[in-house]
């Protein structure tokens, strides 16, 4: 189906671009592409070459890897699915290879990440408001517009393939109208496209919405926070644009349990940040023993971070002390995870309680992530941990005073997470916000009391909005007189590899995707004083 001509897709600020991968092409005639080993497409030119078919006379079989990514934003749409979960189902029911998975994976994803910028282009190019459109049509336009505007897609592969698409899965009636409107949004590149939708705009909001397409209250949200959290919100264009990146994949070797060796010796790079980490050099982690045995588990390095400071806490015991003490600091310790599916951070505090000759009770009130925290602790010797399985809000009455160190993961918003839940930014609203806010603080309250006098709890969101990070600690603060704030950016700093993370502000921690390349980890390390 590709037919050649010359590369090139430059760097811009939008919607994920794909990136500069290696030229070597999948020749395989038909249905296939050309895809190198990304998945992208090559030979993307600046020219608009079409082909001369009308629609009709044009392919009717559905590319595999453009049909999965379809079907991905179907699900999405109309089941409330997540993108994450459905991919990996639909790459492997239709077979796909390396390539083709990969070229669906960016697909779908980058489609789903910019369908705001994507639905601004399209309204200009569709004669009735988008709403109007049948939804499926709308998904087909939006796979278009991500390979016209944002993949090395040479436009007649895009426009033909998705026409073709179309025909084969919605009708050839829309198939027509989705020929007529791709034709429209391929006369002009992304960068041009912006420049015509947002050259008369005055409000800023606006334009940073369209331009990096992340709904209007979260670009608002991402300024507050980083006000909030003491960073310039001129870094707001960053922060959006991080979040359009594909995230990397970070590994952690279990502390006394795992080694990164074999993932070095496969590619992997060693990680900067944080101890016993590396960076994944991608494809199937399933390939290596240690990942396979739980050894060696794929984490963001922000987790990591996180769980490993308030493990190395000095709460001032003869036995406790910082992860250079060795196997005696917190011997003895009762360490509690009080939000723990589905057990990423459990798994690593699990290691370390276990290499300190301390205890984990991981609480999960959800059946099948409780399973999944049983799971990531497997490879953690048994006399090391429990789980329980119950609402963490009754821990703090039934098990007042028993736990040395307590992580509080709340649930929330995941605004700190974006990049890799390519649809929740469209699903989000400021409700939940709202929502959220009195579980969060009545599991912080529920771990305040559940820790012993002289020790810690870590308050832990995946997200740096003031409403759940600052202002809940805030509140908890102001209602008792026995607690007072670590500082969480020396804590951070303490246990990171560098030093000088930066991520401090009034003793509390915010970590960030444009400076840290982690998720958006906010950190409050809370003392209990004895
Ligand atoms: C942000 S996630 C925790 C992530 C986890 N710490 C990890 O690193 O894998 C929040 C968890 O809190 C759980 N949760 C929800 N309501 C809860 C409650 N009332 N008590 C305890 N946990 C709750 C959710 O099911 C979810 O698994």
């Amino acid at each position: 189906m590709s037919e050649s001509g010359t590369s090139g897709s430059g760097r811009g600020r939008g919607p994920q671009r794909a990136g500069q991968g290696s030229q070597r092409g999948d020749q395989r005639g038909g249905g296939a592409s050309r895809r190198n080993a990304q998945g992208r497409e090559r030979n993307r030119g600046p020219q608009r070459n079409y082909t001369e078919n009308a629609p009709s006379q044009r392919t009717r079989r559905a590319d595999p890897a453009r049909l999965v990514a379809f079907e991905v934003l179907r699900a999405v749409a109309s089941e409330d699915a997540y993108a994450n979960l459905v991919l990996p189902a639909r790459i492997r029911h239709h077979g796909l290879d390396k390539r083709d998975a990969g070229f669906a994976t960016e697909l779908s994803y980058g489609a789903l990440r910019g369908q705001g910028t994507y639905d601004a282009v399209l309204a200009r190019c569709v004669d009735r408001p988008l709403d109007r459109l049948d939804p499926a049509v709308l998904d087909a336009l939006r796979i278009g517009a991500h390979q016209l505007l944002a993949m090395r897609v040479p436009a007649h592969a895009a426009l033909d393939q998705t026409v073709g698409l179309a025909r084969a899965v919605i009708g050839a009636g829309p198939s027509t109208l989705i020929n007529a409107v791709l034709r429209k949004v391929s006369a002009h590149t992304l960068e041009d496209w912006l420049e015509l939708l947002l050259s008369n705009e005055t409000d800023a909001t606006k334009v940073a919405s369209v331009r990096y397409a992340h709904p209007e209250w979260i670009v608002r949200a991402f300024r507050q926070s980083l006000v909030a959290h003491g960073r310039p919100v001129t870094e707001i264009d960053d922060l959006l644009e991080a979040d359009n990146a594909a995230p990397v994949v970070n590994l952690v070797a279990l502390p006394g349990l795992g080694s990164l060796d074999e993932a070095l010796e496969n590619g992997a790079s060693a990680g900067e940040l944080v101890e016993g980490s590396a960076l994944s050099s991608g494809g199937d982690l399933g390939r290596l023993s240690s990942v396979r045995e739980g050894t060696t588990r794929v984490q963001d390095v922000g987790s990591q971070l996180v769980a490993r400071a308030l493990a190395a806490v000095d709460l001032g015991n003869e036995n406790a002390g910082t992860e250079n003490l060795g196997t005696a600091a917190g011997k003895g310790e009762s360490w509690l995870d009080l939000c723990a599916g589905p057990g990423g951070k459990a798994a690593l505090l699990g290691a370390l309680a276990h290499q300190r000759g301390a205890t984990l009770l991981a609480n999960e009130p959800a059946p099948h992530r409780a399973k999944l925290v049983r799971q990531a602790l497997g490879a953690v010797p048994k006399d090391a941990w429990q789980v329980r399985t119950g609402d963490g809000r009754e821990v703090g009455t039934e098990q007042a005073e028993s736990f040395d160190r307590v992580l509080v993961d709340v649930p929330c918003t995941g605004l700190g997470a974006l990049r890799r839940r390519p649809e929740s930014r469209w699903r989000r609203t400021p409700k939940d916000l709202t929502d959220l806010g009195p579980l969060q603080r009545e599991l912080l309250k529920s771990a305040l009391d559940a820790v012993k006098p002289g020790g810690v709890v870590a308050y832990v969101t995946c997200s740096p909005h003031p409403a759940e990070t600052t202002a809940v600690v805030s509140d908890a603060l102001r209602k008792r007189d026995d607690l007072e704030l670590l500082d969480a950016g020396s804590a951070l700093d303490a246990v990171s590899l560098t030093g000088h993370l930066h991520a401090g502000h009034e003793m509390t921690a915010q970590l960030w995707p444009h400076i840290h390349r982690t998720d958006a980890m906010f950190l409050a390390l809370i003392h209990k004083k004895p």
